[in-house]
């Protein structure tokens, strides 16, 4: 009985489901039209069209990223959604967008996507530039801006920042003695490297018997795994073929060699300390990091942290700069990655200035009389006192103007949007990277006036702009939370080299080429440098 009942039941069930089903379809539909009809919550950004298994990576062929994600955005909008293989990837070109992402909704953006090369070679991602927001984040910002960054610690580098400046300046007079022209590129990279290895490591490694061709071959490796394309990272289902390639491999054995050296540096310093045997007389910064236990009981820093510190403070890249430069230029240093945050970024920077005040000899000359003018009768000092150089506006705006033509981390560094969120009203699911174009909007028509040209004098007598990302469509630096913490060591170097540079020497483009002949390409890279070497004649300048 208690059977018979049960089947009338389920064939109830059954017949009523069959009626109910299609009514349930259709009001699901409807709902759904209302909802995105009614609230742009779940509209996302348009794309262009995709292809299967690659999605959007075959349109990012041909040209430079942030000169072809600019072309795509005038079509497909400020908040457009890209998909690189299997990663879904906003790209934002305006300043609205840019502020949200940056300022208003800047919790939500603040972690950074990880990928197989960070995780493995930034050891697991403990250092700062790749941490996710969190926790381990926010103590390691403290360290770097409170006692690696500090302003404090930048004067305190001045020492070794006069040093190299000297050994610079001394160079290129040699070379105009000897009526040579001067590689521009190859001395600014000399002295970044040398000054970044003087103020992190204390020394050079170079005259080390065996150990240099060692270490050379260790970043010849590295650099061959930079330039890369992990499938893993865009492709996961094919991550197999990674495997299968030996790209893994190579990647754990070179992580491996990377951190038996950085453990031998620490253990130097940590010899050197327990002996007071000091071969330099000022810290530098792994021997902060080391004692930072000491001084700040809020501290505690893992091994990996330490290691992750010394290696994005660019203190392995200039090593291995100072090594053999030679073998470096050899091995491609314009693909090079943002491995070297502060020594990469200096010398692109005072590379795209030079070049720029080259195609301009009337903004070359306005910028030589003002420094020539605040130094005065200090002129005859080889080395220009760094005080003077708040009183160079000038200065500040060439480089400010060139850094808006070419801001050398075009696209910043990438977020990741850490929950379901907005952005100027379309959805963005959790887990979607973020790139701001900081490109598109330095070179905006829309937002500047004569926006492809050189033009200094925007940036003379307004405080509207500055390296901090006040105004979303000025942002070389970043902002906010992940915003650049090395602007005050990079603005007092940049102009530090400049003016010594301006104030000693004329420049003029070697056998009679013409201003408008230089050219301002740029190379395939994170940070954009030129993509010829730049090379000039330097004229001693008696003032
Ligand atoms: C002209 C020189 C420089 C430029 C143009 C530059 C530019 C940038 C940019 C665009 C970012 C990404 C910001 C963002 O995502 O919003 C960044 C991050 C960073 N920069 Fe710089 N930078 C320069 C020099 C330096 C120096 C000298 C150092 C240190 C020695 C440094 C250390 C860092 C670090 C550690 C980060 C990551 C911060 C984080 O994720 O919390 N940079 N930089």
């Amino acid at each position: 009985m208690l059977h018979t009942c049960t089947m009338l039941f389920q064939f109830f069930l059954a017949s009523h489901l069959l009626l109910v089903l299609p009514f349930l379809f259709l009001l699901v539909h409807f709902l759904r039209r209302t909802q995105s009809r009614e609230s742009p919550t779940h509209l996302l950004p348009p794309s262009p069209p995709t292809l299967p298994v690659i999605g959007n990576l075959h349109q990012l062929t041909g040209s430079l990223p942030h000169r072809i994600l600019q072309e795509l955005s005038t079509k497909y909008g400020p908040v457009m959604l890209l998909h690189l293989g299997s990663v879904p990837t906003v790209i934002v070109s305006s300043p609205p967008a840019a502020e949200e992402v940056l300022k208003s909704r800047d919790v939500t953006f603040a972690s950074r996507p990880h990928t197989t090369l960070t995780h493995r070679l930034y050891y697991g991602n403990q250092d700062l530039i790749f941490s996710k927001y969190g926790e381990q984040w926010r103590q390691l910002r403290r360290i770097a801006t409170v006692h690696l960054l500090s302003h404090t610690r930048v004067l305190s580098f001045r020492p070794a920042r006069q040093a190299e400046v000297a050994l610079l300046v001394a160079d290129i007079r040699s070379a105009a003695a000897a009526s040579r022209p001067v590689n521009v590129s190859d001395v600014i990279i000399e002295f970044t490297s040398n000054f970044t290895c003087r103020v992190a490591l204390g020394r050079t490694y170079s005259e080390e018997k065996g150990k240099g061709s060692k270490v050379n071959k260790l970043f010849d490796e590295i650099t061959a795994l930079l330039v890369a394309f992990p499938l893993r990272d865009h492709i996961p289902w094919l991550g197999w073929l990674d495997r299968l390639n030996g790209f893994d491999y190579k990647v754990k054995k070179v992580a491996l060699e990377f951190d038996t050296f950085i453990e031998q540096v620490i253990q130097e310093h940590i010899k050197m300390r327990n002996s007071n045997e000091r071969t330099h007389n000022s810290e530098d910064l792994v021997d902060i990091l080391l004692s930072l236990g000491d001084v700040d009981s809020s501290v505690s820093l893992s091994q990996e942290n330490i290691k992750g510190l010394i290696f994005v403070c660019s203190l392995i890249p200039p090593l291995f700069f100072h090594l053999n430069l030679k073998t470096y230029m050899s091995i491609n240093i314009w693909k090079q990655d943002m491995f070297g945050a502060g020594t990469d970024t200096t010398f692109a920077t005072i590379e795209w200035v030079m070049t720029e005040l080259i195609r301009h000899p009337n903004a070359m000359r306005r910028v030589q009389e003002e420094i020539r003018g605040v130094v005065g009768a200090e002129a005859k000092e080889e080395i220009i006192g760094e005080e003077k150089l708040e009183e160079m506006k000038y200065l500040r705006a060439v480089i400010m103007e060139a850094l808006r033509l070419h801001p050398i981390v075009p696209l910043l560094l990438p977020r990741e949007a850490s929950v379901d969120t907005q952005l100027q009203g379309y959805h963005i699911p959790k887990g979607t990277r973020v790139l701001v174009n900081a490109w598109a909007l330095g070179r905006d028509p829309k937002l500047w006036d004569k926006a492809d040209e050189f033009c200094p004098e925007r940036f003379l007598n307004t405080s509207a702009f500055d390296f901090k990302g006040k105004d979303f469509r000025y942002l070389p630096f970043g902002a906010g939370r992940r915003g650049c913490p090395g602007i005050g060591m990079a603005e007092v170097t940049l102009e530090l080299v400049l003016a010594t540079l301006l104030l000693h020497f004329d420049w003029e483009l070697p056998d009679g080429m013409r201003a408008e002949e230089l050219d301002a390409d740029e190379g395939h890279a994170i940070v954009i440098h030129r993509k010829s070497k730049l090379v000039l004649v330097a004229k001693p300048c008696r003032h």
